[in-house]
């Protein structure tokens, strides 16, 4: 609570006019029973007909000023917890870009969804009006009982022995609720984790037909949602019958008892409306305030969990002084680097040296550490012993910022935003000039499946636009990756969904490239052979490096890998087997 004090103090100025409309609202709210008991004992009893259209006139005054800073005093909280909330989630956001790779192998996306989602609202819920309701309800509480034993403090004793046992009950359904909510809660965020995942993955359990299976673990699902839902419905019918009777009860008493005070002369007819006027400002605070602490206390557990996160450091960061070369080459260095995710080494001692403007192509079985190599040129994990080196400055030492802005990567999994393929090759680029942007999609082989859609580069991708290849998302993705005009490219896998040609095209473009260092992770020959470099990976070790000549010569994995993908062109003639490979 007290960090979302500190995002409150920021405006403060904000809350000054709700807070003072607040008061002004209660004070005319107090004043209603008074012109109430005026009417009654000066207009109706002693015949001073005079006045009444001055309280009539007051009257009507009150509830329209009742109304105008009620109105300011809803729309004012409501802005400032508005501003408040938007930092908060701003803030997680920021925080949530800025954590390591680490960070997120070991938190599940539906986790952080609902700490920017449901936390987030928990939050808003309780600065935008559960706190100012909670701090209303107590004023309300202190004064009209205050005003209740000035009228007569022995009815007012009579009336206020039965708020307990209401409050009690109120309490007690609040706590009952609040516990059934979390569980629906919880159970609720499963229900919708197992229907996004079928959704998502839609085509696999059509494929797999499983459609059954999937059916049956949503229905149970489904089912204890309902019978938590149920639950809450149960609680509600068992408790809320008794609180109004407690309710009502209390309007008895008030009219019982103080019909014998008022037959007794202790205290005038229109004392006891104002009597009455006063306890029911009482039974609405009572019976709130468990729905209240509740959201105040669900606000507290969330604003916990989300400022956890935002503890979190980020491992990896720039250091304090960092270094801003003034020519970037793209010479990357591997130097004795070894790197262990937690307590297991998957790369050991790799040394790689890649000019500026040369390619590097690694090979190896899967789980031989490929991706975890390159991952460490941009950062994404930091080695554990050993140095990268860009341009000869150890990457620890540059700024983080500035070195990712020199690496561009196409990712194993490639992503597309729902968005226009325009939009999605431009991702990460400003001020794109459209010879710029016409150069990469024809270097990506992407301007060749486009210009057939009816809607070209406008086409949406997802979920409302067309669906597109496997191979067509690759070749937009290396697009992106082109366009950002970084000195080193990692095509991690990019081009394994592409077809022998257009893989060709693309790796013809790519060598025209002479100022990018490039790295390509691939399993096919045809990817690698014309790389300067190539390097066999095994367990994280390197076994052969050397160019597609040499290491055939060398007979030994790469050769291997080699035979075993062109053992059918054995059959072919010579020159064309050549021109094949
Ligand atoms: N985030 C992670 N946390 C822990 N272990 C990991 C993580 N990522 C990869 N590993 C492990 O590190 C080893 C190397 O993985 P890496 O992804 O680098 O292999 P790869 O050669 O790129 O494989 P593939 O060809 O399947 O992509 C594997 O044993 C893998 O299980």
């Amino acid at each position: 609570m007290k960090r979302i004090l500190k995002y409150l103090w920021k405006y403060k100025y904000l809350y000054i006019i709700p807070i003072l409309s607040m008061f002004i609202a209660i004070g005319l709210d107090m004043l209603n029973p008074v012109i109430y008991q005026k009417i009654i004992d000066d207009v109706i009893k002693a015949g001073n007909h005079g006045i009444l259209s001055r309280l009539l006139l007051a009257l009507l005054g009150i509830t329209l000023g009742r109304g105008i800073f009620g109105y300011i005093r809803e729309f004012l909280f409501d802005y400032a917890g508005a501003k408040v909330t938007f930092d908060i989630r701003n803030d997680l956001f920021k925080h949530i870009q800025k954590l390591p790779f680490s960070y997120f192998d070991g938190i599940n996306t539906g986790e952080l969804m609902s700490r920017t989602t449901e936390d987030i609202n928990n939050i808003w819920n309780a600065i935008g009006f559960a706190i100012m309701f909670f701090i209303e309800q107590v004023l309300y509480l202190i004064i009209a009982t205050t005003l209740l034993f000035t009228i007569d403090w022995k009815l007012a004793l009579i009336c206020l022995s039965i708020m307990p046992p209401m409050l009690f009950l109120a309490m007690k359904l609040e706590k009952k609720i609040g516990e059934a909510y979390e569980k629906l809660s919880d159970q609720s965020a499963v229900l919708n984790t197992t229907a996004q995942e079928n959704l998502a993955g839609v085509r696999l359990v059509k494929a797999f037909g499983r459609e059954k299976y999937e059916l049956e673990k949503f229905f149970k699902q489904n089912e204890e949602n309902y019978e938590l839902n149920l639950n809450q419905a149960r609680i509600w019918a068992k408790y809320h019958p008794v609180i109004e009777f407690f309710s009502n009860l209390v309007l008895v008493v008030v009219i019982s008892a103080g019909g014998i005070f008022v037959v007794g002369n202790h205290i005038t007819l229109g004392e006891l409306v104002k009597f009455n006027g006063y306890i029911m400002m009482l039974i609405w605070p009572l019976r709130l305030m468990g729905w209240l602490t509740n959201i105040i206390a669900r606000c507290n557990a969330s604003a916990k969990r989300i400022f956890a996160i935002m503890d979190v450091e980020p491992e990896i960061k720039s250091p304090a002084n960092p270094i801003y070369p003034t020519k970037v080459q793209g010479e990357i260095i591997f130097d004795n680097v070894s790197f262990k995710y937690k307590d297991q080494y998957v790369l050991k001692n790799i040394n790689i040296n890649v000019p500026a403007g040369s390619t590097v192509a690694i090979m190896g079985a899967t789980g031989a550490g490929k991706t975890s190599i390159i991952n460490l040129i941009g950062r994404y994990y930091d080695c554990t012993e050993g140095r990268v080196l860009f341009d000869g400055v150890d990457v620890k030492s540059l700024d983080l910022e500035f070195l990712r802005d020199n690496i561009s990567v196409v990712m194993q999994d490639t992503f597309l935003f729902s968005d226009t393929i325009e939009e999605n090759i431009k991702f990460s680029t400003e001020n794109v000039s459209e010879e710029e942007f016409n150069k990469v999609v024809m270097e990506s082989q992407v301007d060749d499946f486009v210009k057939e859609m009816e809607e070209g580069y406008q086409t949406v991708i997802g979920e409302r636009g067309v669906g597109l290849s496997g191979g067509q998302k690759q070749r937009i993705s290396i697009a992106r990756a082109l366009l950002k005009k970084s000195k080193v490219l990692i095509l991690d896998d990019a081009t394994s969904a592409l077809d022998m040609e257009t893989e060709y095209q693309i790796q013809k473009a790519l060598e025209k490239r002479k100022d990018i260092t490039k790295f390509i992770i691939a399993h096919r020959i045809s990817a690698v052979k014309n790389a300067d470099e190539i390097i066999i990976l095994d367990k994280g070790e390197i076994v052969e490096q050397g160019n597609h000549k040499t290491l055939l010569l060398k007979k030994g994995r790469y050769y291997e890998i080699y035979s075993e993908q062109f053992k059918d062109l054995d059959i072919l003639a010579d020159g064309l087997k050549e021109e094949v490979i």
